[in-house]
């Protein structure tokens, strides 16, 4: 059986709802870019599509966002480059060992205003367990083969995870709502 991630093929470790923050590193030997959080994250989750970053060997990312002004670089921000200026997320990547260290949106977005990290690049125990799976069947875009989605969905519902071709209803739900008032759609319950 392939590797979901590291942090849910063998069981799930729930946070600590009170956890503060703490330091995220990259995973070069020496010079390590760091990055400082002051808040937990929130809305953790796997992500199976293909631009999120994920270590080697594993089928899924894990990665959660916090408000971008918890977020600051305390260390060597100038290995930091943007993997795909293209891409909504602009996804900030040590350029000597190639780990994520934030993604930021720009533009205007139902998640502007919130960083994409990863809390496996911590030391510190306490992060938010992952609450989702996302984006599930995009790993058969990267080369899965599809006769293997029934295992990858049934593993996820053992940890616990519901499992979602985008995103959580929740997050679907923001998006929907910052599209509708975007087009300045009234709301009201029929
Ligand atoms: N099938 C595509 C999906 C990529 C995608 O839309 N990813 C989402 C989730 S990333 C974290 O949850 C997204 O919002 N992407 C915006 C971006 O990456 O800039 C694929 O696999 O590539
Ligand atoms: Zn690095
Ligand atoms: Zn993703």
């Amino acid at each position: 059986m392939p590797s979901i991630h590291p942090l849910i093929d063998n069981g799930i470790t729930k946070g600590d709802p009170n956890f503060p923050g703490g330091t995220l590193h990259c995973r070069c030997p020496s010079d390590q870019v760091v990055v400082g959080l002051k808040s937990n994250v929130a809305h953790n989750h796997a992500c199976g599509c293909s631009k999120c970053w994920k270590p080697a060997g594993a089928l899924f990312s894990i990665v959660g966002v916090v408000p971008r002004d918890n977020l600051s670089v305390q260390a060597n921000e100038s290995k930091l480059a943007i993997v795909d200026s293209s891409a909504i997320i602009q996804r900030h990547a040590c350029i000597n060992c190639g780990v994520h260290m934030f993604g930021r949106i720009e533009k205007p977005h139902a998640f502007h205003g919130l960083d994409f990290v990863h809390v496996e690049l911590s030391d510190q125990k306490g992060w938010q367990e992952p609450q989702f799976a996302g984006f599930v069947s995009s790993i058969i875009e990267q080369g899965f083969d599809p006769k293997g989605m029934d295992e990858i969905r049934s593993k996820f519902k053992s940890a616990g995870l519901d499992t979602f071709d985008a995103l959580s209803p929740p997050l679907m739900d923001l998006i929907a709502t910052f599209t509708a008032q975007k087009a300045g759609v009234k709301f009201s319950n029929l």
